[in-house]
């Protein structure tokens, strides 16, 4: 069916989101990461960018948190730059795992390839992926050119989470190793592991997700930047991906209630695609027991089900004015 929305109706449904949830005291800043059980829980905003670089900005829309797996999406695009479709499915796979983003026994169960990309044991293999092989420095200058080109300005690292995380982080470390076990990781396992660290640590804005989510819903070329970023032959790679996996465990249920693929980390930032339409990332701390956003949730499946929008509905929608 060919279906209309104008701004507007985009604009009010946003509004209504941020009004509805702001008071929302659901869930519970993450604690296995010290700095982020000290994040204000009361920070909440939203962010939609259109395909022609318009963006809908609501509450703390700026304000930098940890990324944290939202990341990972970023890697993979970066992998997917460097290495291709067909190489990244061979040397890391595009499967869900149905399992806790942090979870060793779904590399046990794997053996041979560690899933996708967007679980904590396949970013590590993407970082290590990442060219130039065997220079930790190179490595991480590529890491953050290629956030800066898809959210079409730079994220900073934010010293005390990376911190905080690199003291912490002993699931992790186990996660590297088995890796190397089997052969999963492409560089020094230790180098691989800091690199994920690191980029989880990087502070980024809502409105800078929501820039990378339109960047990659408009075929790899950034709308607010006018430059493209990677062949738009991607897209559809990098938004199955985020479909297949982005809410670990609630994954089915987030597509079922919501219609968008999209992507959280435990920061409290969610980033989703809606192809050919726009970005959209909530930011919001407390998270649930998978650790994904309560209020970017609740605010993101408002918006698409008061808008009428699902990638599943066949629905050929044009935005108007
Ligand atoms: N789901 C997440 O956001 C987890 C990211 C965090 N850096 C970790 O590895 O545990």
């Amino acid at each position: 069916m060919d279906k209309k929305i104008s701004v507007s109706q985009i604009k009010e449904a946003a509004r209504e989101a941020y009004e509805m949830f702001k008071t929302n005291t659901d869930g519970k800043n993450a604690d296995y990461i010290p700095y982020l059980a000290n994040i204000d829980k009361n920070l909440f905003g939203i962010s939609i960018c259109l395909m022609d670089g318009t963006l809908i900005q609501l509450g703390d829309s700026e304000y930098r948190f940890g990324i944290e797996s939202v990341s990972k999406v970023h890697t993979a695009i970066l992998a997917l730059r460097q290495y291709g479709a067909e190489k990244l499915l061979q040397m890391i796979g595009a499967d869900a795992t149905g399992l806790p983003f942090n979870s060793i026994m779904a590399i046990l169960l794997e053996k041979d390839h560690p899933s996708t990309p967007l679980v904590n044991a396949g970013a590590i293999t993407a970082d290590s992926m990442v060219q130039p092989i065997g220079d930790s420095a190179k490595k991480w200058d590529a890491i953050v050119a290629n956030i800066t080109d898809l959210c079409g300005s730079a994220p900073q690292l934010i010293d005390e989470l990376y911190k905080s995380e690199s003291a912490t982080n002993f699931n992790n470390r186990s996660i590297a190793w088995l890796l190397k076990n089997y052969n999963r990781i492409y560089d020094d396992p230790d180098m691989s592991l800091d690199l994920y660290t690191r980029q989880c640590s990087l502070g980024i804005t809502a409105t800078q997700l929501s820039v990378c989510g339109a960047t990659i819903a408009n075929d790899g070329l950034n709308p607010v930047s006018k430059k493209q970023i990677f062949d738009g032959s991607l897209s559809p790679k990098i938004t199955s991906l985020i479909a297949t996996v982005g809410f670990y465990e609630h994954t089915g249920d987030w597509l079922y209630t919501s219609g968008i693929p999209a992507k959280t980390g435990v920061g409290g930032g969610v980033m989703g695609v809606m192809p050919g339409l726009f970005g959209i990332s909530a930011f919001a701390p407390p998270i649930d027991s998978a650790g994904n956003s309560v209020k970017a949730q609740l605010a993101i499946k408002y918006i698409m089900n008061k808008l009428g929008l699902s990638i599943f509905n066949g629905d050929r929608v044009t935005i108007t004015e």
